[in-house]
């Protein structure tokens, strides 16, 4: 694993790498920011302009896109907050991507399939991509991460990133730490390199470990997880009952992880952010904790609640624990992992939140 330090080589750019953004919420638009920020930084290494793609939707009367541009600000998702001028929001993902070195995905795992139907054939095949994406793509019996997704739909090599970083906390330079998972060889090494360069900060800490699976995996599991958290917070039953399902729920993230994704690294769950430090972030202050609290407290279902608390921004956990519970049905696995089974008999089928600790 290597730590966050300054990458030993950079390779050389011959031209200047132009930067895109695919995705623009609460987390996009965090990241958009830092990735502003440093183009300007390392203008000998990027463009310093960077296109961020907006799903279009209009607030009082006026476009998204056009209240970015003119306010560099996006009040939506990410309020109280300035962009750079040279992050600009266009309202076309295949306009983002157009003529771009670097892409960044970091869309609610949701909206990638018709994101990457739109972009097929239209991005340079030499680019390099990254996943912020925390999710999974379960379709046909069959599991895969959103990095594999991305190489596979657009033939461009895709590493991940995820880390405990609530957007919000980013937004405002509060130190966090984040783990790029990258692939074997020369070229994943080098696309870590140029990525490590497009985010570290003084307060944004970058680590990188030889591990897409591992990183992706971590990001998406522990939003399951944080709902049993955000479970036992609504019924009350404090802080010990928390951290067990924080622990069970990190064995059953790793176990899963190593029994269906070769090559998964144990390292990456107990001693980066992307692993064990998110877990305890999203678990102690993220959207799935929230939400599945106000779940036990009210009785309304999570899309309701996804509606009137979140203003926009979407719930990646309960899809999660949906499509995961799928895919182990297939397998005849669910009972294997019964935290999992845990929430989405709770999230989806009705099961009494009370016996959540029942099975494990
Ligand atoms: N918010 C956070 O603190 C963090 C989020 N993440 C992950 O980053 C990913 C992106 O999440 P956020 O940026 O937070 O998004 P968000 O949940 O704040 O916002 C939803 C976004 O989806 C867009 N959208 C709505 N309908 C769409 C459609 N049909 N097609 C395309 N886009 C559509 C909205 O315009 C908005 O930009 C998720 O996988 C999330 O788990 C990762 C780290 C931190
Ligand atoms: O991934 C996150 C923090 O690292 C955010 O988690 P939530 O989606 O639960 O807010």
């Amino acid at each position: 694993m290597s730590s966050s330090s300054a990458p030993a080589s950079s390779p050389s750019a011959a031209k200047k790498l132009k930067v895109a953004i695919i995705g623009s919420g609460n987390w996009g638009s965090a990241i958009a920011r830092i990735a502003g920020i440093n183009t300007e930084r390392h203008s000998d290494v990027f463009e310093k302009d960077v296109l961020m793609y907006v799903y279009e939707e209009e607030i009082k009367g006026k476009k998204l896109t056009q209240i970015i541009n003119e306010e560099h600000e996006n009040p939506k998702y990410l309020p109280g907050v300035k962009l750079p001028a040279h992050v600009r929001a266009v309202p076309s993902a295949t306009e983002a991507a157009q003529g771009a070195h670097l892409l960044v995905f970091v869309l609610p795992h949701q909206f990638i399939g018709s994101v990457c139907k739109e972009l097929k054939g239209k991005v340079d095949p030499s680019a390099r991509a990254i996943s912020m994406i925390k999710g999974v793509d379960v379709r046909d019996g069959d599991i895969r991460i959103f990095a594999d997704v991305i190489e596979e739909a657009l033939g461009v090599d895709c590493s991940a990133l995820s880390g405990a970083n609530i957007a919000n906390e980013v937004a405002q330079d509060k130190f966090s730490e984040t783990t790029i998972g990258h692939r074997e060889g020369e070229r994943g090494r080098e696309s870590a390199e140029l990525f490590f360069r497009l985010f570290d900060t003084k307060t944004f800490k970058v680590g990188m470990i030889e591990d897409v699976a591992g990183v992706s995996l971590c990001g998406a599991l522990k939003n399951v997880v944080a709902i049993a958290a955000g479970f036992t917070d609504g019924l009350g039953w404090g802080d010990n009952a928390k951290a067990a399902v924080m622990r069970i729920g990190l064995m059953e993230m790793k176990r899963f992880s190593e029994e269906f994704f070769k090559g998964v690294k144990p390292e990456t769950f107990t001693e980066t952010s992307a692993g064990i430090a998110d877990l305890i972030t999203t678990c102690m202050g993220g959207r799935n904790r929230k939400c599945a609290e106000a779940f036990v407290k009210t009785g309304k279902p999570f899309d309701q609640l996804e509606k009137e608390l979140l203003n926009g921004q979407k719930l990646q956990g309960t899809e999660t624990a949906r499509e995961v519970h799928e895919f182990l049905k297939a397998r005849g696995k669910v009972d294997e992992y019964p935290l999992f089974r845990a929430v989405y008999s709770i999230a989806y089928e009705g099961f009494d939140v009370q016996d959540l600790t029942s099975k494990l």
